[in-house]
């Protein structure tokens, strides 16, 4: 029977099946971090249980941890407490942990792939909605509560029903200025932040395959902002390229074994998704939020749709979003001023990002009005920035280059933005109060945010590449 990517490596991991309940599903890694781990320990503590598979579960502090001297106490108590409880569960429960200091620390999205542990055919799960980064590896990785963590300590299992499945095509080739980051956001602009509810979402077409692993993570990391369970991509040659060699990927007779498996992990031609949508590349704008959900994106040169236009039951919640934000509705964002530029989060925090950042800012400052802030998504990425000399293209330019963590993606830690004040976001959500209470968030592609810090104001990056090459 022909079976969706999904299909194969779910049924591959199924320990038993009954009609009516969930399946009993394999998991073959657990991520954890600092938020969601503490209370599942508490509960193999009261129930005397120990870690089934400790070498399977890998931690990191990410979400907490300060960006300007990791090796500093934490100040807030919260997050020293929930950072210093990961440190004393891990040492008692036998789990390998990559925390403050170690090498190998990072936003869990972003170590996992690094070091070779995200790979295809894997079931992955971790604390944390944004597991679906994984999927771009073709594995299936999904977030899971914080009762969800301790099943999957004690019994390396999940209690989980079959997704839907929906494939979602990207045609054709991209335009100057426009990247991953703008073909998600264009994707849940048009079917909304609930559009893929229920679903286990397959990404193809030509504009994906085409696509870096960093690029494919960028995509496969927001697929929980239109509400799916997960989201993911048929490993192909790009993908075991960017395997090979990692720290943690088979080597030898076993990479040779997994490549012959990998090779088999793509839906066939003719299995059946419960649904398909399919969009054309070279209709994808760079694009921006002016609202408080995912959804509320556009292309930078058009205007914040009419509150008339709006469904009559979501008119209000509408109204209220472009009020939050101080934005009036049927209005173009274009020149408006701006206050902070976060570059950083699981979604645009790797190296090909900062890359592309410093590539556009080489020879430019930032506009006054803005204070700037590149946070790695890990250790390796900041030293790698180092050593090809980003961080002096950053220094020039009056960016700050900081440590790996969390950071201005969600206000959990010192790196707030402050009330009122607008900030260009390469983070995945832009929810009130996400990065400080009252902050009102603009999520973009690393690109349009380094041209919002050059310019100091909402900019169309292509207008500025046009500069350059002309
Ligand atoms: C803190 C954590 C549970 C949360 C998540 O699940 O996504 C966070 O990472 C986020 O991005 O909001
Ligand atoms: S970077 Fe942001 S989205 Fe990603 S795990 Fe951390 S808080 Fe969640």
């Amino acid at each position: 029977m022909s079976k969706t990517l999904v299909e194969k490596i779910w049924d591959a991991h199924v320990v038993k099946s009954e009609e009516g309940f969930p399946d009993i599903l394999y998991i073959d890694t657990h991520l954890i971090h600092e938020v969601t781990s503490p209370q599942a320990f508490d509960g193999l503590r009261k129930r005397g249980l120990p870690v089934f598979r400790p070498k399977q579960t890998v931690a990191t502090a990410d979400h907490n941890v300060p960006t300007l001297n990791q090796l500093l106490p934490i100040k807030e108590e919260l997050s020293r407490y929930q950072v210093d409880m990961l440190t004393k569960n891990c040492a008692e429960f036998g789990v390998e942990l990559y925390g403050l200091g170690h090498p190998f620390q990072g936003i869990v999205h972003v170590i996992g792939p690094e070091l070779g542990i995200t790979l295809p055919g894997k079931t992955m799960v971790c604390g944390d909605s944004h597991t679906s980064t994984h999927g771009a590896f073709g594995a299936i990785a999904f977030g899971i509560g914080t009762s969800q963590v301790e099943q999957v300590f004690a019994t390396q299992c999940l209690l989980q029903s079959k997704p839907k499945t929906m494939k979602i095509e990207v045609n054709g080739e991209l335009g100057k200025g426009v990247g991953a980051k703008d073909i998600i956001l264009y994707i849940i602009a048009k079917i909304s932040a609930a559009g893929g509810t229920g679903y286990f979402i397959e990404y193809a077409g030509s504009a994906i395959e085409a696509l870096s692993m960093e690029a494919r993570m960028t995509i496969c990391n927001m697929s929980i902002e239109m509400g799916a369970r997960g989201g993911l991509i048929a490993p192909d040659q790009t993908t075991f390229d960017y395997i090979k060699g990692r720290e943690f990927a088979p080597a030898g007779e076993e990479w040779d074994k997994a490549l012959a498996y990998w090779k088999t992990l793509y839906s066939d031609a003719d299995a059946k998704f419960d649904s398909v949508l399919t969009f054309d590349a070279a209709d994808i704008a760079p694009m921006i939020t002016y609202g408080t959900n995912p959804g509320m994106g556009m292309g930078i040169q058009e205007h914040i749709p009419a509150t008339g236009a709006q469904p009559e039951k979501e008119k209000l919640s509408y109204q209220k979003a472009l009020d939050y934000m101080g934005f009036d509705d049927d209005s173009s964002l274009i020149g408006k001023p701006v206050d902070y530029v976060f570059i950083g989060s699981c979604t645009n925090s790797r190296i090909e990002d900062l890359r592309e950042v410093a590539d556009f800012v080489k020879d430019k400052r930032k506009a006054d009005n803005v204070t700037v802030w590149i946070v790695p998504g890990s250790k390796q990425v900041e030293q790698q920035a180092k050593n090809e000399g980003l961080d002096k293209i950053f220094e020039a330019a009056g960016f700050q280059l900081r440590e790996p963590g969390c950071s201005a993606c969600l206000g959990m830690n010192e790196d707030k933005i402050p009330a009122g004040k607008y900030c260009v976001s390469t983070s995945n959500r832009n929810f009130e109060g996400r990065q400080g209470q009252n902050a009102r968030t603009l999520l973009a592609s690393p690109l349009t945010a380094a041209a919002a810090a050059v310019t100091g104001k909402i900019t169309d990056v292509r207008d500025l590449l046009d500069k350059v090459e002309g």
